[in-house]
């Protein structure tokens, strides 16, 4: 009598996730491909008012809108990470990680925004001692220069991204990076995920800098929903572009670093295959991935943007298309989830704003049954087949962009209790899924070079403050912010010890 077939299977799944060393593992990818972790310095440093730090846009909104955090968490301390580092640094050379993301904050090195207004030598020094932490344990610093926490000297001065001030002010911040960092720093990302930093910021009002229409209803002081996510879309395309030519022409040819930018996006599935709904994905990956995407491969923006938007968007001058054309040497991208798309015929001509402008409805269920696995996270639901679609997307339609994963990543519900948030089974398995997907997106021809779940700690989850959990490792905010690796630190050291 044969062994069922199913109970072959269950064990071989089983020992693919628990033990699966000897089937898959970072052998499976190149020597050189980067295995990271991401964070960002606004959820992680704390030392909000320390070390002669400035405010920034986050310190302001968290006080003045505490209603749009859950508990009206701020990151004040968040992991303490500007106290804490070199154990943290330890923490990942123990798991085997060649790589660490992490932003600067803009206003503890320039606290008051401008060259001008000096820089803070305490804060440079922060940033001095963490790259050479991580450089003496052959971890390479992956620097994001600007992860939505702008100072707050330049919001109140002339408003942010939303005038052409930012572009100056913007550059010299780089600039100031490139100087103090760069010989030890060799792969810059000039900006995190604009469409989530805009369509928060500038469309919802949920979050920094809280600017949103009347109609929104969500307490925004001001703004306009339905030009002012474009207005700082384009000034935020400007300054990734010029910051990339500065770099290229003072700074790359003596520090051989390569530069950046990193977007997310979901992936769209029609939800029937009609026509109209295959078009509505196609709008749906313009309007999310397209408009930032499309300017930096084609130096326009995509057709069905400029078509529904209309005179809402701007345009780029001849002079700013040539600049933001290939001003990339990678893309960084960020996946959590899919959503199915469908057509939407009667375009809303009332309270605009990009969400609608795209004339689709996004869903996550189809006929009562969801896209994947649901989770914690009520927008994020488990479909690693969209991180390969999306990528293989990438390859096909912007010529074969080098790319990096710069997050990926499972959240989970707080629960207070260690032993549960360390026991992260459901972790392990969405982590193997992908990677697994990122090696098939390879096989198709897509060019990744390396993969950063976010996040390496738990970590303050903007408006939803401390309730989720998307660390591989637990920190016990209740306890003196102790760090404890869960299951899926441990599976990555396992998966990458060769
Ligand atoms: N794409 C995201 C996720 C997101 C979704 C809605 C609102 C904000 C952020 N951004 C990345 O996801 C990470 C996880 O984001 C969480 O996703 C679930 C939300 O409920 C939560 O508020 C957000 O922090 C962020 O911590 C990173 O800073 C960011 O680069």
């Amino acid at each position: 009598m044969g062994t069922p077939v199913v109970l072959v299977a269950v064990v071989l799944v089983n020992l693919m996730l628990l033990g699966q060393s000897a089937i898959f593992n970072r052998t499976a990818f190149s020597p050189d491909f980067a295995f990271g972790a991401s964070s960002a310095a606004y959820q992680y440093e704390g030392a909000a008012f320390e070390g002669g730090k400035g405010p920034s846009i986050w310190d302001t909104f968290t006080r003045q809108f505490p209603g749009k955090i859950l508990n009206g968490d701020n990151g004040d301390v968040a992991d303490d990470f500007y106290h804490r580092y070199k154990d943290d640094v330890k923490l990942m050379d123990y798991i085997g990680l060649n790589a660490f993301r992490f932003s600067i904050s803009w206003p503890r090195v320039l606290p008051n925004g401008k060259l001008s207004g000096g820089v803070n030598k305490e804060g440079v020094a922060f940033y001095n001692n963490l790259i050479n932490e991580l450089v003496s344990k052959g971890i390479q610093p992956f620097v994001t220069i600007f992860h939505w926490d702008l100072p707050q000297a330049l919001q109140d001065e002339y408003g942010g991204f939303l005038h052409p001030q930012i572009l100056k002010d913007f550059q010299d911040f780089a600039e100031l990076c490139f100087k103090e960092f760069g010989d030890r720093v060799k792969h810059w990302i000039t900006m995190n995920e604009p469409y989530i930093f805009i369509v928060n910021g500038y469309e919802m009002g949920a979050l920094a800098p809280g600017r949103c229409s009347p109609w929104m209803n969500n307490s925004c002081p001001a703004g306009n929903s339905a030009t002012e996510p474009y207005i700082v879309a384009h000034n935020l395309l400007l300054c990734h572009a010029l910051t990339v030519k500065l770099y290229k022409q003072k700074y790359q040819a003596s520090q051989k670093g390569v530069i950046g930018i990193t977007l997310v996006s979901h992936w769209f599935v029609p939800y029937t295959p009609s026509k109209a709904n295959k078009k509505a994905a196609q709008r749906a990956l313009d309007f999310m991935l397209g408009w930032y995407m499309d300017p930096l491969a084609f130096g326009e923006y995509p057709q069905s943007v400029r078509q529904l938007v209309k005179g809402r968007l701007p345009k780029f001058s001849p002079e700013e298309a040539k600049l933001v054309k290939g001003s990339y040497d990678f893309i960084g991208i960020n996946y959590y989830t899919s959503n199915y798309a469908a057509d939407i015929t009667s375009p809303n001509t009332v309270n605009q704003s990009p969400s609608t402008d795209g004339q689709t409805n996004l869903t996550t269920y189809r006929n009562g049954i969801p896209i994947g696995a649901p989770s914690d996270i009520s927008i994020f639901f488990v479909y690693p087949k969209g991180l390969r679609d999306l990528l293989v997307y990438m390859k096909e339609k912007y010529n074969s962009p080098t790319m990096y994963i710069t997050e990926n990543g499972y959240g989970i519900a707080d629960n207070g209790v260690v032993k549960d948030g360390v026991n992260d089974t459901a972790r392990v398995s969405f982590y193997y899924r992908h990677i697994l997907a990122v090696k098939d997106a390879i096989k198709k021809g897509a060019i990744v070079k390396g993969f950063f779940p976010w996040s390496f700690l738990d970590t303050f989850e903007w408006g939803s403050g401390y309730s989720q959990r998307f660390g591989i490792v637990y920190v016990d905010y209740k306890n003196g912010l102790k760090r404890y690796p869960k299951n899926s630190a441990m599976w990555f050291k396992k998966f990458l010890g060769i």
